[in-house]
């Protein structure tokens, strides 16, 4: 059993965000198929609490996405991430191909992560943790909320469950 004193995962998210870094320690970006495209993947065990990535992207205000929206085609859209801070919406756009690992995070009704938001530098940063023990080589995930997303959809026409 390992001594080491596990980071408290907050901590671990704030200090990640503060170097802009991903674990690229512990995941990788693969190639899944023409559809869903790319994912992201544990090389290595995480334990359920874990911080594992932060979905990067430019904050922006419910005025400037709307403006966004109106000119992003929906390949672009999709990356948007909506989350409510002091009372206001604002969006995460990841749109910008970074090579930052949060972006590529793929949708499950399922997950094994979850989004929370925490302050860094008096701005909101977008978080996911592991909701329980992940496995090496488990795709991440987490469920984008909301509904109608056409890949949810089987081919009956029903919602995925
Ligand atoms: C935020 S991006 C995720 C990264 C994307 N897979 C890529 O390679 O750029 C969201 C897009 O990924 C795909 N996607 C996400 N979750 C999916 C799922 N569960 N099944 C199929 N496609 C999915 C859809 O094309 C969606 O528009």
């Amino acid at each position: 059993m390992s001594s080491k004193k596990r980071k408290p995962p907050k901590d671990d998210a704030l200090e990640h965000a503060a170097k802009g870094m991903d674990k690229t320690n512990i995941l990788e970006v693969k190639y899944i198929n023409c559809i869903k495209g790319r994912g992201i993947f544990a090389k290595k065990k995480v334990q359920q609490g874990d911080f594992v990535v932060e979905y990067k992207g430019e904050l922006i205000d419910s005025a400037e996405e709307e403006r966004r929206r109106r000119v992003y085609s929906p390949r672009c859209s999709v990356f948007m991430y909506n989350f409510q801070w002091h009372e206001k919406t604002w969006c995460i756009d990841a749109s910008r191909e970074d090579q930052s690992f949060g972006r590529l995070v793929n949708d499950n009704v399922r997950p094994n992560c979850k989004m929370k938001k925490l302050i860094h530098d008096g701005k909101p940063h977008l978080f996911l943790f592991a909701l329980r023990d992940i496995d090496a080589g488990e795709e991440i995930s987490y469920d984008y909320g909301g509904t109608g997303w056409p890949w949810r959809k089987k081919a009956s026409g029903k919602e995925a469950s």
